[in-house]
């Protein structure tokens, strides 16, 4: 593992601009379909990929340059869902498209003839050329061995972007870095965690370290506790053979939450640059406790209430037996000087009844005597949808009485920036790879950190003492036991749940706490 700062820091990143052409491997799948392209061409609609770059596609199915554009065109669109025909001809114009095996030779030197063709036509002397695998991770083996071989730029820059995910348990997250490591140095592979480029998300290093009194609050003799949850309103279907071997936990919290959680949790980097703050990422997690398999809450959902909507076990794809998690909150300690003593639950679920990713930090309450039952500051970063900020507080009720209610301090982005380009993760991501800014990549020491703490528990929940997961209705909130959960962690529901965000006026001033 490199894991060092000197590695990266060494080499100084060139930005890629013209002289550039990237190869998407993968090109007939989803994920080109849905998010690299799309990327790729809100890139180019907002002025950052140069009009000169050289776009392929690569991948086994047979298909034309027509048919990639055909396949993709439907995916081209203005972040207000609007279309811009004459923007998406001219991206359209960059692409085109080869056909061939991902481990044999054939298909390269083929690749490579089009990358000389577009090098020699445009002078190139130093090319850069971006590989972006939008594969199965059985793929990328094979993929980055042959790069190297045939079409590494020897004379220029080279830099390849995996997605994840990076192994399925530590072992194969090590088996498969001995196989990529000696292929590419750590500056030119970039691990793609798109939680990581989620706007909210790269807003967590300036909230919490340009913030004095945010920074001096952010500790256990302020914080209670600390919730990550992540809410998605549909299960798998349709995908529940391919989910029943990975299970909530890795698809969703041993990378992207608990990147959330590194960020949120971290000391205070000596800078902005990359290898400082996965310093302090790589440092945060190597203090966190193993996760204790008797603090955890494991659930599968069955049918929706109506029986409108099947459950897990409906679909053909699973074994009926399976104890395949689809929802998981567990407990997480870290053990330093910051957070001692500070329950954090991270929770996760598909088929619950909202679509929701945001961060709970919820502070101690004041000393009691001249409040009763006055409400606990809580600071809510909601990640998605539309992104807001906002701190919940206790303020005089307007008018003639002097009770206090719960209000907020609210940084809602829609409202707060009018008209303003927020990129989406991968726009955002790819953004970096171009100008060669690992800050948003995961570095290959967070990588077995995280491994080290989640190997166990998923050996556990896939071993034979497994427990059997708590049923909950697809559309509910989760398993029935959540509330319990929750409090047992230290989180407490303000007036009995009853506050909702946002509200605006009073309604219920004799409801509110007496000073
Ligand atoms: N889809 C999504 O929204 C997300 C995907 N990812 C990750 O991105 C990567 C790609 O995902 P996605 O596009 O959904 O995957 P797909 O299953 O659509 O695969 C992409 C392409 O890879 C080729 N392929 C499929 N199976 C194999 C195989 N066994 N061996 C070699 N090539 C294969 C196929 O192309 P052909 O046969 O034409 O060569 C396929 O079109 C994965 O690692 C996934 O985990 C990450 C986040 C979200
Ligand atoms: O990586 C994954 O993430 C998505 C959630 O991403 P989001 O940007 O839509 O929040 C999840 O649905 C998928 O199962 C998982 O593989």
């Amino acid at each position: 593992m490199s894991g060092s700062s000197e590695s990266i820091a060494d080499h100084k990143p060139v930005e890629f601009k013209e002289n550039t052409s990237i190869v998407v491997f993968g090109a007939s799948g989803d994920l080109s379909k849905k998010k690299t392209f799309p990327a790729l061409f809100g890139l180019f609609r907002e002025g950052f990929l140069d009009p000169s770059c050289k776009i392929i596609g690569y991948a086994r199915s047979k298909l034309s340059d027509e048919d990639l554009k055909e396949k993709i065109k439907p995916h081209l669109k203005k972040p207000n869902g609007d279309k811009d025909d004459e923007k998406v001809e001219q991206f359209l114009q960059l692409v085109s498209y080869i056909s061939g095996p991902y481990d044999q030779d054939e298909g390269y030197h083929a690749l490579l003839k089009v990358l000389e063709e577009y090098e020699s036509a445009n002078s190139i002397e130093r090319p850069h050329r971006l590989f972006y695998l939008a594969l199965p991770p059985s793929a990328f083996v094979s993929v980055c061995t042959q790069i190297k071989k045939l079409v590494y730029a020897e004379h220029g820059e080279t830099r390849v972007v995996v997605e994840k995910p990076f192994g399925h348990d530590l072992q194969s997250f090590r088996d498969m870095q001995k196989d990529l490591a000696p292929l590419f140095r750590e500056d030119e592979l970039f691990r793609i965690d798109h939680y990581l480029g989620k706007e909210m998300v790269k807003n967590l290093v300036l909230m919490r370290f340009a913030n004095t009194f945010l920074n001096a609050a952010w500790n256990k003799e302020n914080i209670e506790n600390i919730q990550i949850s992540f809410k998605e309103p549909f299960g798998t279907e349709g995908r529940g053979g391919y989910f029943d071997e990975i299970g909530i936990i890795r698809d969703v919290m041993q990378n992207h939450l608990l990147q959330v959680l590194t960020l949120l949790t971290m000391e205070r980097p000596v800078s902005y640059d990359a290898e400082s703050i996965r310093d302090e990422k790589v440092r945060v997690l190597k203090a966190f406790a193993p996760i204790d398999h008797n603090d955890i809450l494991v659930g599968q959902y069955g049918k929706s209430e109506d029986g409108s909507k099947p459950g897990y076990l409906d679909d053909d794809t699973v074994d009926p037996n399976s104890k395949c998690v689809t929802f998981a909150a567990l407990g997480f300690k870290i053990q330093n000087e910051r957070w001692d003593g500070v329950p954090i639950v991270m929770r996760a679920g598909k088929a619950l009844n909202e679509g929701k990713v945001e961060i709970r930090v919820q502070f101690k309450g004041v000393p009691s005597g001249i409040f009763s039952d006055i409400s606990r500051n809580e600071l809510v970063m909601r990640i998605q949808p539309d992104e807001a900020i906002y701190l919940k507080c206790n303020s005089k009720t307007p008018g003639l009485s002097t009770a206090s209610r719960v209000t907020e301090l609210d940084l809602t982005y829609a409202r707060r920036y009018k008209n303003f380009w927020i990129p989406e993760a991968y726009e955002s991501l790819i953004k970096d790879v171009m100008t060669g800014d690992h800050s948003n990549f995961v570095r290959d020491d967070e990588l077995d950190v995280s491994w080290k703490l989640f190997t166990p528990l998923l050996k556990y929940l896939e071993g034979p003492d497994a427990p059997t997961p708590e049923g909950y209705a697809y559309g509910s909130r989760g398993p029935k036991n959540l509330t319990q959960y929750l409090e047992s962690h230290k989180y407490a529901f303000e007036n009995g749940g009853v506050y909702q965000w946002p509200v605006a006026t009073p309604d219920m001033p004799s409801n509110a706490s007496k000073m």
